[in-house]
């Protein structure tokens, strides 16, 4: 196939020529290209010296690209054919005898690759022949053009011309002038039979599999795709798919081996493992900083081969955050190569554009760097054992916000730089496609390898007081930079890695700001705070017979964990306002108590609203089962939490309760935090005394369940009641 033909022999070989004065991510594709289809490899002109041609992608400029290959020219025999490509735009699609037939039958002297625009003196635009009927492609690209080295080298000494000059100019007033263009032969690739230009031609080639599985473009025959003008994005995108990237049939070439390493594996290799720095941003606001942590220290990568450096910045003083960083710190498990904790909770300054800064000055030795933004929720093990083996210069997992099509990636830029949605960007998201894809900008959650940062570091996009100046979001700048520099950003799917969290509303004023995002971050909040066995009492094959039964119709549920109670009993009692146990109760309609408690409601911590919806999303599965024709969903009007001390509260009185049915949730243990207690149904002569932590008692509030709150005799007794009424 024209993809892997064989060279022929040393003396028809092709030599191709390109100008990099430096190394990056663009070259690298460019010679790997070459490598793929079989051609002889590029040799790259100016490098390691200064780029003096300007910034080509905002004006004109180039000139030097000119010199050097005039230099370059003057000991290439006068017969040798020399094809000359811009490198950081370009990819070949086809391999030599392609590229010499098409430009044998062209029968140019020189060809010279067409574009769609007239660039950079648009008045030459009218001085132009005219382009065969059905052509669109009317103007000179300078990025592409080829010939015997003789006939080059004289065209290219036509006049002179220095570094920052217009290379595209240069040859375009050459291809204007008559004389010249006879005199060379030079020709336009009106039909890219070599050249084909992508800028204003997108909407006309698209991408498709041959059998074999490798992609191509349809409606262009060409052997060299040049991604020219401003739809770089784009023409990194396809790439993904040209030549052997990715297809349906052979998959992801270019990512790790699966399955990944078993832990073990790692182990035994771990000595040769390169070194990563962990930079955890906790400088925002974000939930559940705990599962963060905990799925960090998850991850199969080993602790031995991690500097782990945590930043906590003003954003995130919740006490929530500060209690996770020092639990997390505390646990003498950890057995991180170092572990640094910088706590710049009161400087006002720091953000997480200085605290990456900080990371990359401070150099760890490390050959990578991962940043972990706080909504970053890596549930994959093997993230960072993935995202290492990709080896890239920056390569993110990618993270999605469950439920929605939000993830740490673009596919796509608008004309302005920001967001827009790529063809494949659903197939990503939702994993339909797996694969490693070079995408235009990454956030959240990513690994740099130490030249990508270096290099970004240099280019300024760790200078807070330069995007403070700029007033750019900060995400946005360092893609913008990593563009510019041709730092390519990759987004990794092979695997689930882990997700999202919403933060656009997370609050910083509780004791415990999770329990507050049941709704913004429902995946989260069922993970640290729904009893793990609750499902199975609430799925559809669950019915009456199995709940014990601990007194007649009184039913044990599984329902939340001790982190809920734990959490719930730190907002109650940093709120602090406990009833004072009279009859006399304000927060009443009537203002009166029969049978009062030591109490708060969830309405005057401001989470009665979410425990409603609790019940509606939570126990409405379960009533249906328990009390078989109350379908309505649950509602309740009293909800609150109970607190029995010997030497306030210790017991309550034989008593009806104003509900259908009353849930009674165990929020600490019995034996451990208190003694005494528990639950008296005279009628049964029964009691619910060993209370289970995180688990509820569900039973009838009127006529048949009378009961009493037996005495607490030691300890603090903490209870959340609601009565239910659907
Ligand atoms: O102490 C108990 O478990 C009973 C509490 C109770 O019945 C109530 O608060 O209405
Ligand atoms: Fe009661």
């Amino acid at each position: 196939s024209v993809y892997y033909e064989k060279v022929s022999g040393a003396n028809s070989q092709l030599r191709i020529l390109t100008v990099a004065t430096e190394t990056n991510d663009a070259l690298a594709a460019f010679l790997a290209s070459a490598k793929l289809r079989g051609l002889p490899t590029p040799e790259p002109l100016g490098l390691g010296s200064d780029w003096l041609g300007g910034d080509v992608s905002r004006g004109a400029g180039g000139g030097q690209k000119i010199l050097l290959m005039r230099r370059a020219l003057a000991d290439v025999p006068d017969d040798q054919l020399v094809l000359f490509s811009d490198a950081y735009d370009a990819v070949f699609l086809a391999g030599q005898a392609a590229i010499r037939s098409a430009f044998e039958a062209s029968g140019a002297g020189v060809l010279i690759s067409a574009e769609r625009f007239c660039w950079p003196d648009q008045s030459l635009a009218d001085k132009y022949p005219k382009p065969p009927a059905g052509r669109k492609t009317a103007y000179l690209n300078s990025g592409g053009y080829m010939g015997k080295a003789g006939e080059l080298r004289r065209l290219l000494n036509y006049a002179p011309i220095t570094d920052s000059d217009d290379d595209q100019l240069f040859l375009t007033r050459a291809f204007l002038n008559p004389d010249l263009r006879q005199r060379h032969r030079m020709a336009l690739d009106y039909d890219c039979s070599v050249f084909q230009t992508l800028n204003g031609a997108l909407s006309e080639v698209s991408l498709r599999w041959d059998d074999s599985g490798l992609g191509y473009l349809r409606n262009t025959f060409s052997a060299l795709l040049h991604g020219n003008g401003p739809i770089k994005a784009e023409f990194w995108r396809l790439t993904n798919y040209l030549g052997r990237g990715w297809s349906d049939s052979l998959g992801c070439q270019h990512c790790p081996p699966m399955p990944p390493p078993t832990v073990a594996q790692l182990l035994q290799r771990q000595s040769e493992l390169p070194y990563l720095t962990v930079g955890v941003l906790l400088t925002d606001p974000a939930p559940f900083p705990d599962l963060l942590l905990a799925r960090l220290a998850e991850q199969t990568y080993p602790k031995q081969r991690i500097h782990l450096r945590i930043d906590l910045g003003p954003g995130a003083s919740a006490r929530n955050v500060h209690l996770a960083v020092r639990d997390f710190i505390d646990n003498p498990v950890h057995e991180y190569a170092s572990i640094v904790l910088n706590n710049a909770s009161d400087n006002l300054a720091f953000s997480p554009v200085s605290a990456r800064q900080i990371l990359l000055v401070n150099e760890y030795d490390s050959d990578f760097i991962f940043f972990v933004e706080p909504i970053s929720q890596l549930t994959g093990r093997d993230a960072l054992t993935q995202l290492v083996a990709v080896n890239r210069s920056i390569v993110a997992p990618l993270l999605v916000l469950p439920g929605k099509l939000w993830s740490n990636f673009w596919g796509a830029l608008n004309a302005d730089g920001y967001y827009a949605r790529s063809d494949d960007y659903l197939d990503i998201v939702s994993d339909a496609r797996r694969g490693l894809w070079n995408v235009p900008y990454v956030s959240a959650a990513y690994l740099i390898n130490r030249r990508a940062a270096q290099i970004l570091l240099k280019a300024g996009a760790f200078d807070s007081k330069r995007l403070a100046a700029s007033g750019v979001d900060y995400d946005i700048d360092f893609a913008s930079i990593a563009r510019s520099k041709n730092v390519f950003m990759h987004v990794l799917n092979t695997l689930p890695f882990g997700h999202l969290t919403d933060n656009s509303n997370t609050t910083r004023l509780h004791a415990s700001n999770d329990l507050w995002e049941i709704w913004a971050n429902p995946v989260d909040w069922e993970h640290k705070y729904m009893h793990p066995d609750y499902w199975r009492f609430a799925s559809d094959d669950a019915q009456l017979g199995d709940f014990e039964q601990p007194c007649p119709d009184v039913f044990w549920l599984p329902l939340v964990t001790p982190s809920f109670c734990h959490d719930l009993v730190a907002v109650m009692e940093s709120f602090g306002r406990w009833s004072d146990g009279t009859n006399t109760d304000p927060r009443l309609e009537g203002g009166y108590e029969n049978v009062p408690t030591r109490d708060i409601h969830m309405r005057q911590v401001g989470w009665e609203a979410h425990w409603l919806h609790f019940l509606v999303k939570y126990m409405h599965p379960i009533q249906l089962k328990l009390f078989q024709g109350y379908s309505d969903k649950p509602w309740a009007r009293m909800n609150f939490v109970v607190r029995y001390h010997p030497e306030e509260q210790k017991e309550l009185r034989p008593h009806h309760d104003a509900s259908d049915y009353t849930v009674n949730l165990a929020l600490n243990q019995v034996g451990e935090d208190f003694e005494g207690g528990g639950c008296r149904f005279p009628r049964y002569n029964c009691s619910v005394i060993a209370p289970r932590l995180g688990w509820a008692f569900v039973h009838p509030g009127r006529i048949t369940h009378l009961h009493e709150g037996l005495e607490v005799t030691k300890g603090v007794r903490y209870i959340f009641v609601t009565f239910v009424n659907p």
